[in-house]
């Protein structure tokens, strides 16, 4: 496999681990734990941000409808993170991966000493060969005039970590192939887009809200994530979650999903 992308960052959508009757998608959670260690142990480096803590606090405790409140869902993500956690402990066991739990709030990398304490802490992981597992520390995260410390959802988050880490590249994994032309499920004839270089306003048009009610950003964080890769010269890639494997399939330059870079890539127009 080709070691174009050294250091590589994942992020995986709520909609990606928990499916539509609330239950935990554990066949994705042991397929990316193997991928992603097999990258690991080969040669890349690999950060995952996870989505899925107020899912997985959800489906703890037995509640079928996502609540609104702020303090509710705050108290769901600290019940659903630890349990999402152990789920992700015990399946990079399975290949021999250590991991490690980073919960973030914006101000860690807005502040220079407390961003050089994380960034150490990222590449001293990343030196001996432990995955970092990050997600926003929702219980503490306010968004309030004066003490931002919020991100608002991951998919920014991740692009943040991205360029933060100086990583090559950022893959999304959703619910769905990448983005098209039109949100599939209001349009049967929506096109995938196979290549974006960069993030028009016309784009921004086509994307929509989320899929599912575990999902929050729908296309508009995704593209939000991708305009802050493009603006700082980096790649990213929407993938289907569904079966994780597809990464290794993008690394080897399969057109698989939708590729956002400046500089084209073979085998990927969007006629
Ligand atoms: N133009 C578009 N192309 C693809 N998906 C779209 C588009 N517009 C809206 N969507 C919706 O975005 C959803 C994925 O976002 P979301 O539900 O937030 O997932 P995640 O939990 O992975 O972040 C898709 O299931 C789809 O319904
Ligand atoms: N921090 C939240 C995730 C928020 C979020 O961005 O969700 P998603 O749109 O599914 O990536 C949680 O773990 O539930």
């Amino acid at each position: 496999m080709t070691s174009k992308y050294k250091r590589i960052v994942v992020k995986i959508g709520t909609s990606s681990i928990i499916n539509s009757d609330n239950s935990i998608n554990m066949k994705t959670i042991h397929t990316l734990s193997s991928v992603l260690s097999q990258l690991n142990q080969n040669s890349h480096e690999v950060i995952l941000v996870t989505s899925g803590a107020v899912g997985v606090g959800m489906n703890t405790i037995g509640l079928k409808t996502r609540p609104t409140d702020i303090g509710k869902l705050q108290a769901l993500s600290a019940i659903g993170q630890s349990e999402l956690m152990d789920l992700y402990s015990d399946s990079f066991k399975e290949s021999d991966q250590t991991v490690a739990q980073l919960l973030l709030t914006r101000d860690v990398v807005d502040y220079p000493k407390s961003s050089e304490n994380v960034l150490k802490t990222i590449n001293t992981l990343l030196d001996d060969k432990v995955i970092p597992i990050i997600n926003e520390n929702d219980a503490v995260s306010v968004d309030e005039f004066n003490h931002q410390t919020s991100f608002g959802e991951n998919d920014q988050l991740a692009a943040i970590v991205t360029n933060f880490v100086d990583a090559d590249l950022l893959i999304i994994l959703s619910d769905i192939d990448g983005l098209f032309d039109a949100n599939p499920k209001d349009n049967p004839n929506a096109k995938l887009l196979s290549w974006v270089p960069e993030i028009s306003d016309d784009l921004m048009q086509v994307a929509g809200g989320h899929g599912s009610q575990y999902g929050t950003g729908g296309m508009q964080t995704k593209l939000n994530a991708a305009k802050i890769i493009l603006d700082n010269h980096r790649k990213m890639a929407i993938l289907n979650g569904d079966d994780p494997a597809i990464i290794n399939d993008f690394i080897s330059g399969r057109p698989v999903g939708t590729y956002f870079g400046a500089e084209a890539m073979e085998g990927r127009t969007n006629e």
